[in-house]
């Protein structure tokens, strides 16, 4: 007879010669002085793993906040240094907390006014070969070892971004959110470039060889908006703040009126002592999900 039970390790079954020697346990305490395991990707997930918590854990409890993106190499004498102090001080004033890479330059200038506001100025870092650390403006800080999480923090916990001139890290910044929005794997929050000067270069080259190729649509322009005053960037923020608000309200509402006529449906096909199979096919096409939504 076949034996069929193998050994477990773990979900796996394992058997004929795949079965190990030795146990997990005993190769786990046995490992004494072996290093090359903590460079293997099973122990890179880990990693991954643990770096989501400690992103999602601390950053859940910060409330309203904008990510806002600029150059790394602005000095603190550049007119961008001071847009990006006046920019962290409008968006605390405005309720916001200022999220920002948590380097030097228009990051350190956006974190710097967000203190000086008595705003709430988180730094996300990134591990890179030359460490610079995080700017001394950061109230709360993470440093991140992956860029893709760090990134993902940027985008779960902001109401918006604001985009001051910067080389590619800030462009990386900026597309990926233009991307997330275009292809709507986040909600439709607001982008907005400061510097019309930095900026034209890009937008008419969206606007004319990008838009003429057919590469993007005409409404993917409307994502971004391009502006010199700090005020007027954040109420465009605020605006959209308000219209998701309204929006969501609006869909509330509409879910509590459907479900009550439901309701009325269900207990007027009682009372005239019909099934429920009736009233379903009555109204034909209509199906809860297990989520509770109706769909036609
Ligand atoms: C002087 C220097 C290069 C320091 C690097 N130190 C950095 N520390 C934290 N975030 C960074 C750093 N460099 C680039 N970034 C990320 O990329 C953007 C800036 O890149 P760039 O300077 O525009 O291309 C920032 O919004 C930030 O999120």
């Amino acid at each position: 007879m076949t034996n069929t039970s193998g050994y477990q390790r773990g979900p796996v079954t394992l058997r004929g010669r795949y079965v190990p020697q030795t146990t997990t346990d005993q190769r786990l305490l046995d490992d004494r002085g072996q290093a090359a395991w903590l460079h293997t990707d099973p122990w890179r997930i880990m990693r991954i793993q643990a770096e989501f918590v400690e992103g999602f854990g601390t950053l859940a409890e910060v409330g309203p906040a904008v990510s806002v993106f600029g150059s790394a190499r602005t000095g603190p004498d550049d007119p961008n240094y001071a847009l990006g102090e006046q920019v962290g001080a409008a968006l605390v004033k405005a309720g916001y907390a200022v999220i920002t890479g948590g380097g030097p330059g228009s990051m350190e200038a956006a974190n710097k006014g967000a203190a000086e506001a008595g705003g709430t100025s988180v730094g996300l870092g990134i591990e890179l070969p030359f460490e610079q650390g995080l700017n001394e403006y950061v109230h709360i800080g993470v440093n991140f070892r992956y860029f893709f999480i760090r990134k993902t923090m940027f985008v779960k916990y902001a109401q918006g971004f604001i985009v001051l001139p910067g080389g590619f890290g800030t462009f990386d910044e900026l597309f990926e959110a233009m991307t997330l929005v275009q292809t709507r794997k986040v909600t439709r929050f607001p982008i907005v470039l400061i510097g019309s000067d930095y900026w034209a270069g890009l937008i008419d080259w969206l606007r004319t060889t990008v838009l003429d190729r057919g590469t993007i649509s005409p409404h993917d322009l409307d994502l971004l908006h391009v502006t010199d005053d700090v005020d007027h960037a954040v109420q465009l923020i605020k605006d959209a703040g308000s219209e998701l608000a309204d929006q969501a309200a609006a869909q509330e509402r509409a879910e509590e009126v459907a479900a009550q006529e439901y309701a009325e449906d269900v207990i007027e096909a009682d009372r005239l002592g019909e099934g429920e199979g009736d009233l379903e096919g009555e109204r034909s096409g209509e199906r809860s999900d297990d989520r509770g939504t109706i769909r036609r």
